[in-house]
């Protein structure tokens, strides 16, 4: 493990501002920076001191040569490694990784030394690839590609985090690199504001790929892969000082939202690990892709750049707070090499001939493969559980999206449930109608009196046919454009909580409402014409009408057999996570058994010791060779044992121990018990022997007999000391026992319920088709019941047109009448 090197670097204050207040409020001794008041007063509390802090007259190459030059070298030699700056707008972030024709920076000077590293080690060869790629409003966009645009991150087993879709150039001297920075450059979001008339509007990240392996072609010698990421991070900003608006404040609140989840991470890393819950490395892009140098595998070091000016006093603080965290970060760089088969093996049996060599007529080597063993076992059950783990999550997530199907499906049904509802109701209000003009012999009474001019009213009672909008309809939510919902990012008071190192809640930063809406219109904004339709049903439409309905109500019977399922469903999941949690606790128990082994051990030890103080202490000739023979042996088994009780210190701290795996896990506790036993009585029979040798010269002298009385007893203490080591040895093994067996019946149940969940998943995945068969029969119901509909709508204008035509014709009809009447009245008036 080793702590990330951080480094400070004040730029040297802006020509037109120089000298503000005569001379920098900060000042500098060796690797401490303090901020001091006028008339030269420290601020106790404003006083830092880190890895190298750089003063104003400082230049890119002794940046480099005391920062970055160790990581560069190492990646050559297999590690990851990360060199980033970090700091405010303006305060020389790109001068230092980009650097100027004069004074080149990080990145130029890291190209080159790369290249003259690798011409001095001539027995390895070498594979560069080299990307360079931005981040601009939180999307990847690809500098050597401009056409690759938008680019996704994902995540495998082997390559880890990686950006699909990004050009990699297989490279083959420094110039080349060069070339292709240049041409990167040209592509990068730079912007003009009020801080910075040249400021990176994107996060930046150039990437080297190192390959090497040994050129006399081994089959043992395995393939090294460094990744070296150089980053020239954007800077945070304050609106109000910066001025943007527009493109320039838009970009401004994504650099920040971006730059505030990065003090996030840092500050989860940097709590003592118990503290440390769930790193959100997740919450922004840049985070994902730097994930490896924070609290990974990699050598990182982060250059914080402060700008000197007073009125930057309160950025200069947080970036300094910032650096202090990160400080705390520890990360575990290792060389990443990849072994083929060969290699592997061969690597291994030289292994086990060393530990061989080192162990040679010990049983400590089945006490270091019984370590082994162990310490493999537990790295299978933590494997096991992080897979189930991912297994359990994707589970839960297919749940969700079920979830949301089935509610859909519901809305659905529930507006066809009106729609037919509605129809019934309208049927019944048109077979009162026909009733009504209906005779009672069946015929149509058109010509009633009661109802003259007798135009049917089918709009008498409409507003109680008009169905009101779905909830999801009228339930529109407001979303209003995602740049104005990141209105909080980019604010001053939460500027300034980042760069004091608040912990932000990103919740309050996602842009939900209006995201979700954009991405699912479909689904919320979708309008129910039909429920909207004010029409009357005709006598001839019940069959059909009736037809829909049980038609849905099939639909519904189908529905709730998936929702059962997937009640099931959800029952078996809980029951799998229950099995994990007794997974775990097996875990945790077999974790302690090391620890126990330790105990058992150290007690062996001291009975060893006490046995052989007490053989010497008998042996009157210290000269004889049966002396010399125990003082050796003594050496060699302490030497042993000391071996073996920093094996088990070492598993216990969780480090990697060699060994081999031959030998079944009961055989070797029965070598070690019996090999301990063997010995001891050896050692004791023989002790007794002395002690009866020196019995029968020392007979009648009082004082002897009473000194062998005493060592008689001290004897049999030990003895009874080794039965007790030996009790536990056993119940240690039993113990073992007893966990290989549950957790291997564990592991039998766990196979058992993946296959169950698998048919399960078979089933959902069967209903889920079934689910979407009847949705689109609903869909072809609903168009059916549309053209309906509308048929019936035409009929009703046709039966409007009809009336008014009767209408018409009957008006004509009563004038024809009255002129007829009023004829005849003026005839009969002329006929005497
Ligand atoms: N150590 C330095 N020596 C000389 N000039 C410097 C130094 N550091 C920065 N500058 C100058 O200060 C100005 C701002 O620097 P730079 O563009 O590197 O800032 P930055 O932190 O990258 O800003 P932004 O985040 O806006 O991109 C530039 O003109 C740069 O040349």
């Amino acid at each position: 493990m080793e702590k990330i090197c951080v480094a400070v670097r004040v730029r040297p204050p802006a020509p037109e501002l120089s000298p503000e207040n005569g001379s920098s409020l900060w000042k500098i001794e060796d690797n401490r920076i303090s901020l001091h008041k006028s008339l030269d007063t420290p601020i106790t509390t404003a006083s830092y001191a880190f890895d190298h802090v750089f003063d104003e007259s400082s230049t890119n190459a002794s940046v480099y040569e005391l920062l970055t030059k160790d990581i560069i070298h190492a990646a050559v030699e297999g590690f990851n490694g990360t060199a980033f700056a970090y700091g405010q707008t303006s305060s020389g972030k790109t001068f230092t990784m980009t650097g100027s024709e004069t004074d080149p920076g990080i990145i130029r000077r890291s190209v080159r030394d790369v290249f003259e590293r690798i011409h001095l080690i001539s027995d390895r060869e070498f594979l560069i690839r080299v990307s360079y790629m931005e981040i601009y409003n939180e999307e990847i966009n690809d500098l050597l590609a401009v056409e690759n645009q938008r680019l996704q991150i994902h995540e495998h087993l082997e390559r880890g985090v990686f950006v699909a879709g990004l050009k990699e150039e297989i490279v083959s001297d420094a110039d080349q690199i060069l070339k292709l920075i240049d041409s990167g450059e040209v592509n990068r979001h730079f912007g003009e504001t009020n801080m910075n008339v040249h400021s990176s509007r994107s996060h930046t990240i150039f990437r080297m790929v190192i390959e090497s392996r040994g050129k006399d072609n081994n089959s043992s010698d395995a393939i090294r892969v460094s990744v070296l990421n150089l980053v020239d991070l954007a800077g945070s900003e304050r609106i109000a000082k910066t001025g943007a608006g527009g493109v320039r404040l838009t970009e401004g609140k994504y650099i920040n939202k971006s730059l505030m989840i990065l003090g996030n991470v840092i500050n989860k890393l940097s709590d003592s690990a118990k503290l440390r819950a769930h790193i959100p490395y997740r919450d922004s892009k840049l985070t994902r892709i730097l994930q490896p140098a924070l609290g990974g595998n990699a050598k990182t070091c982060i250059i914080c750049t402060i700008a000197p000016e007073e009125h930057h006093i309160e950025e200069s603080k947080g970036t300094l707070q910032f650096a202090s965290r990160a400080k705390r970060i520890t990360n575990c760089a290792q060389v990443n090499e990849i072994l083929t088969d060969a290699a592997l093996l061969k690597r291994q049996k030289l292994e086990i001939e060393e530990l061989r060599m080192k162990l040679q007529g010990s049983h400590a080597e089945v006490l270091e493969q019984e370590i082994f063993k162990l310490s493999n076992q537990m790295l299978k059950y933590e494997l096991e559980c992080e897979r189930l783990k991912t297994q359990l999550e994707e589970e839960r997530r297919k749940q969700k999206e079920q979830e949301h199907c089935i509610k859909e499906q519901q809305t659905k049904i529930e507006n066809l449930n009106n729609l037919v509802t509605n129809s019934d109701f309208k049927r019944n209000q048109s077979e009162d109608f026909i009733s009504l003009r209906k005779t009672p012999n069946g015929q149509c009474n058109v010509n009633d009196n009661s109802d003259v001019p007798g135009t049917p009213c089918f709009k008498s009672a409409s507003h109680s046919f008009v169905v009101s909008r779905s909830n999801n309809y009228s339930g529109l939510s407001d979303f209003s454009p995602m740049v104005n919902s990141l209105g909080d990012v980019a604010d001053e008071d939460t500027w300034m909580k980042l760069n004091k190192g608040f912990v932000a809640d990103l919740d309050k930063l996602q842009f939900t409402p209006a995201v979700k809406c954009q991405f699912t219109p479909a689904v919320k904004c979708q309008p129910t014409p039909l429920t909207t339709a004010t029409t009357e049903c005709l006598p001839e439409n019940y069959k059909e009408v009736e037809d829909l309905k049980s038609q849905i109500e099939l639909l519904n019977n189908e529905k709730e057999g998936l929702q059962v399922k997937f009640n099931e469903q959800v029952l078996l999941n809980n029951k799998l996570m229950e099995e994990m949690t007794e997974l775990k606790q097996e875990t945790l128990h077999i974790k302690a058994i090391p620890n126990r082994l330790s105990e058992s051990f150290a007690n062996c030890k001291d009975v060893y010791k006490d046995v052989t103080v007490t053989m010497q202490s008998l042996i009157a000739d210290k000269e004889s060779p049966t002396v010399k023979l125990l003082f050796g042996t003594t050496e060699i088994t302490t030497s042993l044992l000391s071996t073996l009780e920093t094996q088990f210190s070492m598993i216990i701290d969780g480090q990697k121990v060699g060994g081999s795996l031959d030998h079944p896990l009961s055989d070797q506790w029965e070598t070690l018990r019996v090999s301990l036993k063997n010995t001891t009585t050896s050692l004791l029979s023989d002790a007794q022997a002395q002690d009866e040798f020196l019995n029968s010269h020392n007979k009648g002298q009082e004082t002897s007999a009473l000194e062998g009385e005493k060592l008689k007893s001290e004897l049999s203490t030990i003895k009874k000391r080794y039965n007790k080591v030996e009790k536990e040895l056993c119940l240690d093994k039993q113990l073992l026992e007893a966990l290989r067996e549950s957790h291997e019946k564990l592991l039998k149940e766990v196979q058992l319920l993946k296959e169950e969940r698998d048919s399960l998943d078979i089933k959902l995945s069967q209903s889920t088709q079934r689910l979407r068969v009847t949705a689109s029969d609903k869909e072809n119901v609903l168009k059916d019941l549309n053209v309906e509909v509308k048929r019936r709508k035409e009929i009703e204008e046709e039966i409007k047109q009809i009336s008014t035509a009767f209408a018409t014709r009957h008006k004509s009809f009563v004038s024809f009448h009255s002129e007829i009447k009023s004829k005849m009245q003026k005839l009969t008036t002329r006929i005497p």
